[in-house]
């Protein structure tokens, strides 16, 4: 299979980014992909040169469109970029260590799903298979960033991304692994097709996934076989009402706790943007975590010596109540510091 990559170079990061005289951006002090060689090879090369971190891109809405949800989740990556490259360079983080790779290209699947319409079955369907070709395209990409040594920072898309994530970990590390997620949504609806809300459902079914924690999972957010089939899997969840209204344990605690009953496999940390109140996204919530109660999630989930990905999905600039443009800049700057925080902890320990 071809890997279906955008490679970005200069001319693609000059077109977003400014500069200022007397100071760098983090764009000036991040590293590109040489796309001259043979991509395995180059990210190969890459390591050599110091390199620890890549940040991939995602611009799709398929998945949460073939979970019967709104559009918008393509805009996220562009959204983060313009905010987190154009921030000032300085020594809280070493972006030198950071390769811009660029972003899977999905162009054609995008352009088929364009027209279909979610709530119609038979298009819904071929959503669901479309959803199905991100996924081996995801995957195919991350096979060669494990391979070569490098830790994934993935950004943008639905949560449906997860699957391909998870299937690459697992078949790199010869093991199930174990993800921390936090969402409202335990995305754990049965297998009928691919969408953004049955990603570590399939990763179960496909027993890559070894154990599941949701921080913050909302008690009526999620159907009643979603709660028994995390039950029958034996994953666990603490709940937003036993976080934030009953507030019988933190959120500090809650996902100290979880992280501490994980075995040594491989890690995967998650972060639904629909778990944060206010942000646009296709499950657009009122009731969430603050911001900095998803930076502090990061921040003790990066901490852990085990984990080896960050991925940040569902946000969706245009669904932003007023434009697309508050949207972006909502979204961007999130996703910005979330980045920022697990690229801090990450180069701490
Ligand atoms: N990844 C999110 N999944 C949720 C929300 C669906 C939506 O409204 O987009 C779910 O399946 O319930």
């Amino acid at each position: 299979m071809t890997v279906q990559l955008k490679i970005y170079n200069e001319s693609t990061v000059k077109e977003i980014c400014s500069d200022r005289a007397g100071e760098l951006k983090a764009w000036q002090s991040m590293a590109l992909l040489d796309a001259r060689d043979n991509i395995q090879q180059a990210l190969a090369d890459a390591v050599q040169f110091g390199m620890r971190f890549v940040l991939l891109g995602i611009c799709e809405d398929i998945g949460p469109r073939a979970n019967l949800g709104k559009g918008g989740a393509q805009y996220a990556w562009p959204a983060f970029l313009q905010q987190f490259l154009n921030q000032p360079h300085n020594n809280a983080i070493a972006m030198q260590k950071v390769l811009l790779l660029g972003e899977v290209n999905l162009d054609d699947l995008m352009q088929q799903a364009q027209p279909l319409d979610n709530h119609n079955p038979n298009d819904l369907a071929q959503l669901r298979k479309l959803c199905a070709e991100v996924d081996e395209r995801v995957e195919a990409i991350l096979d060669m960033v494990f391979k070569a040594g490098l830790e994934p920072i993935i950004i943008g898309g639905g949560h449906n991304n997860c699957l391909g994530i998870i299937r690459s970990l697992a078949k790199h590390s010869h093991s199930a692994i174990n993800a921390i997620n936090l969402d409202p949504h335990a995305d754990f609806r049965e297998c009928e097709g691919r969408h953004s809300g049955n990603g570590f459902r399939y990763a179960y079914q496909e027993q890559l996934l070894k154990n599941y924690h949701v921080i913050g999972l909302h008690e009526l957010k999620n159907n009643q076989p979603i709660f028994d089939a995390m039950q029958s899997a034996n994953f666990s969840y603490t709940s937003y009402q036993t976080i934030n209204v009953k507030r019988e344990i933190n959120l500090t605690e809650a996902t100290t706790h979880a992280l501490q009953r994980f075995d040594n496999a491989p890690l995967g940390i998650e972060v639904d943007l629909d778990s944060l109140t206010n942000m646009p996204a296709s499950a657009f919530n009122y009731c969430g975590f603050d911001v900095s109660d998803g930076e502090h999630y990061v921040y003790l989930a990066a901490n852990d010596p085990r984990s080896a990905y960050l991925h940040l999905c569902e946000a969706a600039p245009s669904q932003h109540s007023h434009s697309i443009t508050a949207g972006k800049l909502q979204c961007g700057q999130v996703i910005s510091a979330l980045v920022n925080t697990y690229l801090q902890t990450k180069l701490s320990i």
